[in-house]
């Protein structure tokens, strides 16, 4: 029973509740996620992590002038619930629904859209600026992980903030675990803070001593934090965060709610940038979750009793890292690199039987690339195995660090095309177009698990300069029985002199072949072009669709700059007289299933049949 959650829609309702009651309200709330994500899938450990913190947040701050920014933002929920989303959360993540993360189109409080790690500092910084620009009140505080603070975006955003004038609250929210164990030297420096007791409880005397003087006001307070600061910078060694001018205090319980509630209140009247380190724990609140955070990360809908799920099994990420510790098994050159997605993108199995040669760089996409190069000029063969949407981070380091170094190297690019229900800041629609941009680069894009294998021998054994296998998320979709993958370039289906030639690459080369035998019943043979290497397109390819009177091509990726575009450039250049029709994306692609967001962007086999007998009509 949501008994007390029932009083909330907004959080000025919190105010009507007492500390207890507000503990019993964070059970309701952590009920109510659990039997969101069991439905409908989502961040179920991160979100179980954090309920005390934002009710303690939205307790003390008012959201409609004060502005949260959430780091990642996957774990928004309670936020959201809180802040007059109560009802509508049983939508979360679904077509038409609420996003899984902050949106501010979405709602007026959400400050910042997030989806992709360690922006919070950077955009809290802008957003108070622009507070003191424009003379508009409020608090600005940034929720930031530690796992998100291991990405290089983090340390730009302190480096800046750490000189602002005013109030400005950070908050780490320390649960030692990125998606896995978190790693690096960040890691271990927020283990060593967690361990200095003797120091903290100095600190935490001074800080009595100041909070236990609440009439000598914000000076007195201003003047003792500093004394304070200058003192300990004799007596001890400062945090990172005071060396970078952040008043740091903690860590605190993030789970004392009333402690919280107090720590955000004299933190709020620090006319200084400020940084919270709280300590919580990844799933709380949840067996399963506590017990397996990583799992519980990110999971599809599951049985709350048993804590499993039904959607497991084999998925192109799981055959790449096999096969590519296969390829490792024979060859000492082959390294492994991931950017804090070991189980995501299939690479525990390498990790373990590898683990001289795996490298998790942390959030880190930028540094993954660079660091790939520089094994790569040192002789060895990195493969860096990452998701398309993150990959986006990349872009100079691989004209940069990779490219114009003219090493070889590869990138394992998962969850290429749409990815379903984390919606449009994770769809992997980009790589294609901003790859392409790029001289002396080799991409393939296979369909199926066959495919994947020789798409993986072909990158890294016979491929010049940088190579790329793109894959989807998940499994392959439908597999023609007669279908056998050939290792081509290229590969030419269907009706060998129809006029009417499909091209396109990929998983929808499923679609295509459902949609051929519907165009059948309707008197329309078909050719099918399928792309197995999309980047450099094969003259050959181009060559043979140019006998066609009508060319559809179907991309599941960004059309400016896509394969489509370029497809009809070099037919133009062929001297091709028929008719060109592309279908690809053109805009942000929100959360559904997969399938859905196929269907509405005409990318399945329904869309693509009605496409051609519209234009056979014409
Ligand atoms: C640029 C980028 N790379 C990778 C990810 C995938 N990712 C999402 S959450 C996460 C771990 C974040 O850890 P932390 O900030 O500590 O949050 P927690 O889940 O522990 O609460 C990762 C790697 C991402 N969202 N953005
Ligand atoms: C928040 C985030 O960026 C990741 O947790 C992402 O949601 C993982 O996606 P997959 O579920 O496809 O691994
Ligand atoms: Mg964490």
């Amino acid at each position: 029973m949501d008994n007390l959650l029932e009083k909330i829609n907004f959080p000025k309702d919190l105010q009507n509740f007492s500390i207890s009651e507000l503990n019993e309200l964070c059970k309701e709330i952590r009920e109510k996620i659990i039997k969101t994500v069991s439905n409908n899938g989502g961040h179920l450990a991160s979100n179980l992590g954090v309920v005390e913190l934002t009710v303690a947040l939205h307790r003390v701050f008012y959201s409609e002038y004060d502005k949260i920014v959430w780091d990642v933002g996957h774990q928004s929920y309670t936020h959201k619930i809180l802040t007059g989303r109560r009802k509508a959360i049983s939508t979360i993540r679904t077509k038409g629904g609420l996003s899984g993360y902050p949106n501010r189109q979405e709602s007026p409080y959400d400050a910042f859209n997030a989806g992709h790690s360690s922006t919070s500092i950077s955009a809290a910084l802008g957003i108070a600026n622009a507070k003191m620009l424009t003379g508009e009140p409020g608090h600005v505080i940034a929720v930031i992980g530690d796992g998100a603070l291991t990405g290089g975006l983090a340390y730009e955003g302190l480096n800046n903030a750490g000189r602002f004038k005013k109030n400005l609250i950070v908050i780490l929210n320390d649960n030692k675990m990125s998606i896995s164990r978190n790693v690096g030297s960040i890691a271990r420096y927020l283990a060593h803070i967690r361990t200095k007791p003797g120091y903290f409880r100095v600190k935490g005397n001074v800080e009595n001593a100041v909070d236990s003087l609440p009439h000598l006001g914000k000076p007195i307070h201003r003047f003792l934090s500093k004394t304070k600061m200058a003192l300990k910078q004799i007596l001890y060694n400062n945090t990172i965060f005071e060396d970078m001018g952040f008043y740091y205090y903690g860590p605190f319980d993030g789970h004392d709610l009333g402690k919280l509630i107090d720590v955000l209140e004299n933190a709020k009247n620090i006319d200084h940038p400020v940084l919270l380190h709280v300590l919580t724990h990844k799933g709380k609140g949840y067996s399963y979750a506590e017990q397996n955070p990583g799992a519980f990360h990110g999971i599809a809908s599951f049985d709350i009793k048993t804590g499993k799920s039904q959607f497991t099994g084999e998925n192109f990420s799981s055959i790449f890292g096999n096969h590519l510790c296969t390829l490792a098994a024979n060859d000492s050159r082959i390294c492994a690199i991931t950017a804090a997605m070991q189980m995501g993108t299939g690479l525990t199995g390498f990790a373990k039987q590898f683990p001289e040669r795996f490298f998790d760089t942390g959030i880190a996409e930028e540094h993954a690339v660079t660091f790939a190069g520089g094994l790569a000029s040192g002789g060895m063969h990195p493969v860096f195995a990452v998701y398309s949407t993150f990959l986006q981070r990349s872009y100079d380091q691989i004209i940069h660090d990779a490219a114009i170094q003219k090493v070889k190297l590869t990138f394992a690019i998962d969850r290429a095309g749409i990815v379903g229900e984390d919606g449009e800041t994770h769809q992997g629609i980009f790589d294609v177009a901003f790859l392409n941009t790029i001289p002396n680069i080799t991409v393939f894009s296979p369909a199926y698990y066959d495919e994947m294998y020789q798409s993986l021998d072909l990158a890294i054994y016979h491929c010049e300069g940088i190579s790329a296998v793109r894959y989807p998320r998940g499994k392959p979709f439908f597999k023609p029985y007669d279908f056998e993958s050939t290792g081509m370039s290229f590969d030419t289906y269907g009706e060998k002199d129809a006029k009417t030639v499909i091209v396109t690459y990929g998983r929808l080369f499923s679609f295509v072949c459902k949609a051929i035998s519907d165009l059948k019943q309707h008197g329309i043979s078909v050719r099918i072009i399928k792309l197995n290497r999309i980047i450099p397109v094969d003259p050959g390819a181009v060559a043979s669709a140019a006998d066609a009177e009508m060319v559809f091509f179907f991309e599941e990726g960004i059309q400016h700059g896509g394969i489509g575009e370029h497809f009809s450039y070099l037919l133009n250049k062929f001297g091709y007289k028929g008719k060109y029709f592309l279908r690809a994306i053109t805009n942000f692609v929100p959360h559904a299933t997969m399938l859905q967001s196929l269907n509405a962007l005409g990318l399945d086999d329904k869309g693509m049949v009605n496409m051609i007998l519209t234009e056979c009509k014409n």
